[in-house]
């Protein structure tokens, strides 16, 4: 086994020794301006568990405390997120590992701003990874979606035609004429990032003035072998990927005071994460998942 096998195996070793192969954080922001005069409702009482104790006077009475892997309060910094609940997960693409990384929650609740501070750590790291092992090839691509109003469009491209999903029998589910652009090196990364930021969609409600509007999904692959073996036939490759998944917010149209488009957006994504709680939940009952 070359360096490359070796590190492979050896993250796979970890992996499979874990019961778990899906971590779930949770994170509290700090209260933002408008909420200052509010006391939080939640609590974090441990670094797994958080506590919600209503601030309904009948119901204060009755905290209900749920755990997680691990819970981050207000103070915590988006770098000790990554550090302790991102981190390993994203890192294990460069041992041929496929990772997703997403984050769920009602609208404002921080999904962006700690997804973007994580997707930016990540490819830090990864391009630190990569010049510490100076004896492998790495060849590293990146696409962008994002799915507004049920429709999938290309964050690179400028052209707004919305794409076609295709099954494929040994890639799986694949987008048609999607870009995906061979990265030179991390500054060319961080300009497609930027790219992503000012293509997706955004729009102000009552409580996110710049709110997603959209599901978005940054994939990060990295293709890698043993520079000692290329071109003479014994040289194998590690294909994986990582994906860095921002969701839309799931919304009470009450509170967002949405009308008219806003309205629209709103009810499409409601529907898009109740069909993935569907599918979660259904996964739970399900042994093998076949493709
Ligand atoms: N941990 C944090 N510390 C300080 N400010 C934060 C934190 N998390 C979020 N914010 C701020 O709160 C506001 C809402 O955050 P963000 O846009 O990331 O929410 P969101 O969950 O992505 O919302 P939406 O679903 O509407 O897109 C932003 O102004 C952001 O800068």
């Amino acid at each position: 086994m070359g360096a490359g096998e070796e590190d492979a195996a050896a993250a796979w070793e970890k992996v499979e020794a874990k019961e778990e192969r899906i971590m779930v954080s949770v994170r509290v922001r700090p209260l933002n301006g408008r909420e200052s005069g509010d006391s939080s409702d939640w609590e974090c009482i441990s670094p797994t568990t958080v506590m919600f104790r209503s601030t309904v006077p009948d119901r204060a009475m009755f905290p209900t405390a749920y755990t997680y892997d691990r819970v981050f309060g207000p103070n915590c910094s988006t770098r000790q997120v990554y550090e302790e609940g991102a981190k390993e997960v994203a890192l294990s693409v460069v041992s041929g590992i496929n990772s997703s990384i997403f984050a769920y929650g009602q609208t404002s609740s921080g999904k962006t701003y700690t997804m973007t501070g994580i997707t930016e750590y990540s490819v830090m790291d990864i391009y630190d990874y990569i010049e510490k092992h100076p004896e492998r090839e790495f060849m590293l691509k990146f696409s962008a979606i994002e799915i507004y109003n049920e429709a999938v469009r290309d964050l690179l491209s400028h052209d707004t035609t919305p794409l076609r999903l295709l099954d494929d029998p040994e890639k799986g589910t694949t987008v048609e004429k999607l870009t995906e652009e061979t990265l030179r090196d991390k500054d060319h990364l961080r300009d497609l990032l930027g790219m992503c930021e000012a293509q997706r969609e955004i729009g102000e409600t009552a409580l996110n003035e710049a709110s997603s509007r959209s599901h978005q999904i940054l994939r990060l692959t990295i293709e890698s072998s043993v520079k000692q073996y290329l071109g003479r036939g014994k040289s194998s490759t590690l294909v994986s990927c990582v994906n860095f998944v921002d969701l839309a917010g799931s919304e009470r149209a009450s509170q967002t005071a949405s009308a008219g488009m806003r309205l629209k957006e709103g009810s499409h994504i409601n529907r898009s994460l109740l069909t993935l709680g569907k599918v979660v939940r259904q996964l739970r009952f399900v042994w093998f998942v076949f493709f």
